[in-house]
């Protein structure tokens, strides 16, 4: 079946079933499994909303728990591959050096080239687990600092900030964490968990799914643009100057970052729980200067933009939370990738139980009836 009607970047198109995630995008409503994502973040945890998405239900204790022990026996990686990180270039953009662990990792998973349900359950957990030790040893080895042995009596959250400071996190901070990952879990078709399954609908192996994955998320179209909005921040300054830095890109028909959203056309509810816990850290530790900034951004953008449906998305606030928890803003998709590889890998064990090799078309406008000219006869 074709149809001559161009999707312009696949808008509206829906090629899959899928019982995971729901976006109400008029409503700025966002579920997984039904339950809301106020309360995932309120209630839950990353590790159980990665085994609910993974497992299609809400885990029992004793399947929390196995999930749990397995994701902390998983938590080191190859003495090889920690060296290798340690030979990269200083300066990289650490998602690139992500997407080459991830590929690298690959090569140690004995599984790595298998591709049953099971396979590729068990390559997701160990995924899940160890990009965590990834992330955190590529951002030492930039700074020139050893990694850090992964502990098993913290949480994903708190296991993660552990290795990245060599420090214990509070409780606070930890949960704050934990917070913002499950807030960037999984987000239905969005374009890098479309990657994936196109990956792996070919029947593509798991790693080859996640490093595709990686490249689509670093874009600042979609990650990448939590990165941007504090480069946006450094480059305002001071909150007086918000205003009209951003009327006046605005009236230059530039786009501003952590702002719009192929299906939000209302407020991403994901961007209002970061709001509210950056205006709680505000409240208690004195405003940010980031925060201040971002307070006038959203409000010039809401009197602008909201009547053509543009609003703060995830992206918006999510960076002002990493930098009270003090990580530099270059690691900032790189946390959205620790977190979106549950999606990434639920999304995709979800399509292959039915998989169809995914293969859209083009119109083709191209030059009909040419022949070949050799090239000497070319002008
Ligand atoms: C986790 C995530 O991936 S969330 C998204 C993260 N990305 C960003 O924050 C980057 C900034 N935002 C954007 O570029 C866009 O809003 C997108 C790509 C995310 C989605 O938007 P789309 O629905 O594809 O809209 P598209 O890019 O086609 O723009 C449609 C119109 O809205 C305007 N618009 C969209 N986003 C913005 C923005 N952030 N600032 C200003 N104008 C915008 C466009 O200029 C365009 O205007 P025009 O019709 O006058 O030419
Ligand atoms: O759904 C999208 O297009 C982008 C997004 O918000 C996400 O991936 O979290």
């Amino acid at each position: 079946m074709t149809t001559t009607a161009i999707a312009k970047g696949l808008e509206g198109v829906l090629f899959t079933e899928t019982k995971l995630t729901f976006i109400n995008g008029t409503e700025g409503i966002l579920t997984h499994l039904g339950i809301p994502i106020q309360e995932w973040a309120e209630n839950s945890t990353f590790e159980e909303l990665s085994l609910a998405l993974l497992s299609g239900h809400l885990p029992t204790t004793a399947e929390l728990e196995a999930f749990d022990a397995k994701l902390k026996a998983n938590r080191a990686v190859p003495q090889e591959l920690l060296e290798s990180i340690k030979s990269y270039p200083r300066g990289i953009n650490p998602m690139q050096a992500l997407r080459t662990a991830v590929s690298h990792l690959g090569l140690f998973d004995q599984q790595s080239e298998e591709t049953t349900a099971e396979a590729r359950m068990e390559i997701s957990v160990r995924l899940i687990a160890q990009m965590s030790t990834l992330i955190a040893a590529i951002n030492r080895a930039q700074q020139g600092l050893e990694p850090v042995t992964p502990r098993t009596d913290l949480t994903h959250a708190g296991n993660f900030l552990y290795m990245l400071k060599n420090e214990e996190p509070t409780p606070e901070q930890s949960k704050l964490f934990d917070i913002a990952l499950v807030l960037h879990v999984d987000h239905g078709m969005n374009a890098s968990t479309f990657t994936a399954i196109a990956t792996a609908s070919t029947l593509s192996d798991q790693y080859s799914t996640a490093v595709s994955a990686i490249g689509a998320l670093k874009g600042p179209l979609h990650g990448g643009a939590n990165e941007a909005v504090m480069d946006m921040l450094d480059e305002i300054g001071t909150p007086d100057k918000a205003a009209d830095f951003i009327t006046a890109k605005l009236d230059a028909k530039e786009k501003i970052m952590g702002v719009g959203h192929r299906v939000y056309k209302y407020f991403d509810p994901r961007s209002r729980v970061l709001r509210d816990y950056a205006a709680h850290v505000a409240e208690k530790e004195g405003k940010s200067h980031y925060y201040q900034i971002l307070e006038v951004i959203e409000k010039t953008v809401i009197d602008r933009l909201a009547s053509r449906g543009i609003y703060p998305n995830v992206d918006f606030y999510s960076g002002t939370v990493y930098s009270d928890l003090g990580i530099a803003k270059e690691y900032f998709t790189p946390i959205f990738a620790l977190a979106r590889i549950s999606g990434w890998c639920a999304s995709v064990n979800e399509y292959e139980r039915d998989n169809r090799l995914l293969r859209p078309d083009a119109v083709y406008s191209g030059a009909v009836d040419a022949h070949y000219v050799k090239i000497e006869d070319r002008k």
